[in-house]
């Protein structure tokens, strides 16, 4: 069974809620109404009635399975600003909290945070910092988790290929010990997805061959990773070659349990993650679902600009899926 329907059959008829806040997008709302049509979700979309019924017209579509919440006229919006100004302490006024809560995706994960959703799928036209800040002003990383950070399951062929890289979303530049933070939670990510997580701390180095600072932060991150979670294989630092193919991995890193059979690529900052999964996709025909969060309280998810409607659908598949774990 590949591991969308396997996901299917664990959110299928659970009342999931997953708020939209890009209700005006036409891949979004296509990917909402298919996912209630399905029983999958309930999907929360949130915009102007009028305007994003005229929208699903254009296609035809019927948005009678969603809920469609307009911030301009939500009845307890009074209730948001109070919670909002508790949660964020001196940090914002009553009336600044009005104004920001009209931004879609403060509004969504607010829904969000005060448990009227189980989690937020957004970013098909907002960029990356507009689509997550919010979640780390509000909804925050789980007790023992400092970094929230994006991954994604890179997927080829009918789930015979899979495999998760990250961060390629969030931390432009995590010191030693955020990439180990990073790579204990890509570890537990792949294991959502029944991938036995072997762990490459990736670099342009193997074992030592290159000296830099770039390569000694990778080096402390791998011990540091291993220490935080000595029940997974984790090793580095590894070049690509080394840590992807069997023969590389044999000539570089010979006394590797990972190098040849990694599953799990850390990618030393966020450069190479972003431009690394971009190449994968589009060279590599690899399908790239995410970037899933990983770490905080509650499930939301970013996807890249450039998404297809079926992106929308997978991801929020797994948002749902990750919303029923601890
Ligand atoms: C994610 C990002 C927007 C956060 O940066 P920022 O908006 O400048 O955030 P700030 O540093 O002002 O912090 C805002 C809040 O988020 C928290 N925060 C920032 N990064 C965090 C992280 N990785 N994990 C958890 N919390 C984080 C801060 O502690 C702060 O909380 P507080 O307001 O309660 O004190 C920024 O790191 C970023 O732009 N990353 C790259 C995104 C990107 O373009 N990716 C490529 C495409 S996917
Ligand atoms: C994940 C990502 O790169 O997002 P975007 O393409 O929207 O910048």
């Amino acid at each position: 069974m590949d591991i969308f329907e396997g996901l299917k059959e664990q959110i299928q008829g659970k009342g999931i809620k997953i708020v939209f806040p890009e209700g005006t997008d036409l891949r979004v709302l296509g990917a909402a109404i298919r996912l209630s049509a399905e029983g999958l979700l309930e999907p929360i979309v949130i915009g102007n009635e009028v305007e994003v019924k005229e929208i699903a017209n254009t296609r035809g579509l019927r948005t009678s399975g969603l809920t469609l919440i307009d911030p301009e006229t939500y009845p307890e919006f009074d209730e948001m600003v109070a919670a909002f100004v508790e949660r964020r302490k001196g940090k914002v006024t009553d009336d600044q909290a009005r104004t920001i809560l009209k931004d879609p995706n403060y509004f969504g994960t607010m829904l969000t945070y005060m448990d009227k959703a189980d989690g937020m799928v957004s970013g098909a036209i907002h960029s990356t910092g507009d689509t997550v800040r919010p979640a780390l002003q509000i909804i925050k990383t789980k007790p023992g988790i400092s970094r929230t950070s994006g991954a994604f399951l890179m997927v080829r062929g009918r789930d015979e290929e899979k495999y998760i890289f990250s961060d390629c979303a969030i931390n432009v530049n995590p010191n030693a010990q955020e990439l180990a933070e990073i790579a204990v939670a890509s570890a537990k990510t792949a294991e959502m997805f029944g991938i036995d997580p072997k762990v490459a701390m990736l670099s342009f180095s193997t074992k030592g061959s290159a000296k830099s600072e770039e390569v000694t932060k990778v080096e402390e991150a791998t011990k540091i990773a291993q220490s935080l979670a000595p029940e997974y294989e984790i090793d580095g630092e590894l070049q690509f070659d080394a840590a992807y193919v069997a023969s590389v991995g044999q000539q570089k890193a010979p006394d590797s349990k990972v190098a040849g059979h990694a599953t799990v690529f850390v990618f030393p900052e966020i450069q190479s993650g972003n431009i690394g999964y971009k190449i994968a996709q589009r060279f590599g025909n690899f399908e790239a679902i995410g970037p899933i969060l990983q770490g905080l309280n509650k499930p939301v998810s970013d996807l890249s600009r450039g998404c297809n409607e079926e992106e929308v659908y997978k991801l929020s598949i797994i948002t749902a899926g990750q919303s029923l774990m601890d």
